[in-house]
């Protein structure tokens, strides 16, 4: 099975962001331009599924067993909507991702026909935590939220993690959040 380099989105989005309007302080100092040693940020692609993407994700919940063909299939799937902004960043010394954050965009009736984002999946690996990378990647998603033309963008996280989300402008809201859950 052929997992090539093809990005799922766009990467020139990346590059084109307003770093202006970044409301996020780093320190050490991190930005596009110098990320840190070796490390890139860039869309997923699919030859990720070969660097450890799964083993990322798999320090914030269940990730099941995926295969090549399912994994695949489903970045496909995701390309083809235009919908999905998965971030990944990229030790490129260890050849291995470090650390990964998705954008969904949702589509509107509401707010004349308006687009709402959604993030996810927002997780550093373990060794690279208090290296900013979570803030460079929550900032990156904001920015490209901005750009998107998303009306808001939400996010649903743990009580431990409430502190972290507020240094970028998130603020808690009083509405409820309710699930039906079918399977874990
Ligand atoms: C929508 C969702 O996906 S919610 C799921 C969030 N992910 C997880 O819980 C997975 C496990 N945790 C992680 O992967 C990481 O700890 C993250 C993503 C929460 C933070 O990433 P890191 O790269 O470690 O954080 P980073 O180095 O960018 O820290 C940024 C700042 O936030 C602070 N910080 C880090 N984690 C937290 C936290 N949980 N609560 C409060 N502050 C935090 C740091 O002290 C730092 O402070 P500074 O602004 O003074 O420098």
């Amino acid at each position: 099975m052929l997992l090539d380099e093809t990005p799922l989105f766009e990467p020139s989005l990346l590059q084109e962001l307003d770093w202006s309007g970044n409301t996020a302080s780093f320190s050490p100092p991190v930005s596009p331009s110098s990320p840190g040693e070796g490390l890139v940020l860039r869309p997923l692609c699919m030859a990720d599924f070969n660097r450890g993407f799964f083993k990322v994700l798999s320090e914030l919940t269940k990730t099941g067993d995926v295969t090549p063909e399912l994994f695949t299939k489903k970045f496909e799937h995701m390309k083809t909507t235009g919908d999905y902004y998965v971030l990944v960043v990229e030790d490129t010394h260890l050849g291995q991702i470090v650390a990964t954050a998705t954008l969904i965009t949702e589509h509107k009736f509401i707010h004349s026909c308006a687009k709402r984002g959604r993030v996810e999946e927002v997780v550093v690996s373990d060794f690279c935590r208090g290296k900013q990378l979570g803030k460079w990647l929550v900032s990156t998603l904001l920015l490209l939220g901005k750009k998107l033309n998303c009306y808001k963008i939400t996010l649903e996280c743990a009580p431990r993690n409430v502190a972290f989300y507020k240094k970028f402008g998130y603020t808690a809201s009083d509405d409820s959040y309710m699930q039906c859950r079918f399977f874990d």
